[in-house]
């Protein structure tokens, strides 16, 4: 059906062998709104999402469609609004500072695109920091097991160097095996390969895929925009607009991802040359206004806008599950481009049946 979002859930497929383990990550019914004075932006809108050990997961979604959000609830960092998070079967959504930092010590590992390397340390003074502050193991085994983790991302020729004689390739890997340190259950990559080139790239997906073969009571999460990434998935969870819109099974990367393309044709319709991050970021008000109501733009309140209505991208909202769809709106005053959330009223185009069915 034309402008149908069809969400995705997560946790459709669950083989029997997988129906007797714990999963390692349970999301259930989550939403995150983020408000900013009179404005709402629904950033995470009902995901469900369960991950067993042993699966590579991959999120790709393009800029602002809530993949960092969902990974913030996903580690404590942000509470959702409403919905489960659990974590080895523990609920997280409850636990105080001292508890998330726990998990996120003992149970989370998480690798970040900027590396997060400490510059004054070595290579194994960096892998072996997270067990001293963990305070889990003696020293002779510290110090083997940061051996052997290096070792496994070939940097054991690198120990006594500091990041800022590597090069990014080897710091996203020295990162990977900080990462693994504490042995979690769980580790999450925030776009591991996009600071790196295909080379180093291709190296790390290369260590991703034999850590998870070694370790295959672990889960591993990646959040990217780097479609080779999806050749070492066991399935890749499409996220747009704060919901999974689809799902593609399987290692191959011949399936196609149209997400790129969220928005482009409205920016060309405006005869606007220029894109940056609003133009995926939505802006809800509480009550969705009709088009004809919104008469400001949203960043500066001018009245100097001009307006834009995407028919393809109708889709139903949490509010009341009224059908809502987006907007755009340019302002000439200070050439900001939003989009906002409006009843779908306005559109004729939206037959009562297939009203009825998004929701
Ligand atoms: N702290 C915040 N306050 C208000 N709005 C926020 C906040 N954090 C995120 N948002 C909004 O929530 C939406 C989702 O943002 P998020 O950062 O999760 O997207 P993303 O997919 O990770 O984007 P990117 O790929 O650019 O990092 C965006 O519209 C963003 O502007």
């Amino acid at each position: 059906m034309e402008g149908k979002i069809e969400t995705v859930t997560a946790v459709s497929e669950v083989s029997i062998e997988k129906k007797h383990k714990i999963p390692v990550v349970e999301m259930t019914g989550i939403y995150k709104i983020f408000k900013q004075k009179k404005i709402e932006v629904m950033a995470v809108r009902g995901i469900d999402l369960k991950i067993y050990p042993g699966e590579l997961v991959v999120i790709m979604g393009p800029s602002g469609s809530g993949k960092t959000t969902l990974l913030n609830c996903l580690c404590g960092i942000e509470k959702p609004n409403a919905g489960s998070v659990k974590i080895k079967g523990l609920e997280i959504t409850k636990l105080r500072d001292e508890g998330i930092q726990k998990l996120l010590q003992d149970e989370i590992g998480i690798i970040f695109q900027s590396f997060n390397l400490i510059p004054s340390l070595t290579a194994s003074g960096n892998v072996e920091l997270p067990m001293i502050v963990a305070d889990k193991i003696d020293k002779k085994s510290r110090k083997e097991r940061v051996k052997s983790l290096l070792q496994a991302v070939s940097l054991d020729h690198r120990m006594n160097h500091r990041p800022s004689t590597m090069s990014g390739g080897e710091k996203q890997r020295l990162s990977i095996a900080m990462a693994f340190a504490n042995d979690p259950a769980l580790v999450i990559a925030d776009e591991p390969t996009a600071s790196v080139d295909s080379v180093s790239a291709e190296n790390i997906l290369t260590v991703f895929k034999e850590f998870m073969q070694s370790n295959p009571d672990k889960a591993l999460l990646i959040v990217t925009h780097d479609p080779a990434v999806r050749k070492i998935a066991d399935y890749t969870l499409v996220i747009r607009d704060g919901q999974f819109v689809r799902r593609i099974d399987g290692k191959s990367d011949d399936a196609e991802i149209e997400y790129e393309s969220n928005g482009s044709d409205m920016l060309t319709d405006m005869s606007l040359s220029r894109s940056n991050d609003a133009t995926n970021k939505l802006i809800q008000p509480k009550n969705f206004p009709k088009l004809n109501e919104v008469k400001l733009c949203p960043h500066c309140h001018s009245t100097n806008i001009v307006k834009k209505i995407d028919k393809n991208d109708v889709y139903c909202a949490i509010h009341d599950f009224k059908i809502v769809q987006k907007a755009a709106i340019f302002c000439k005053e200070c050439n900001e481009l939003s989009f906002v959330a409006v009843t779908a009223h306005d559109l004729n185009k939206v037959k009562i049946n297939e009203m009825e069915s998004l929701d």
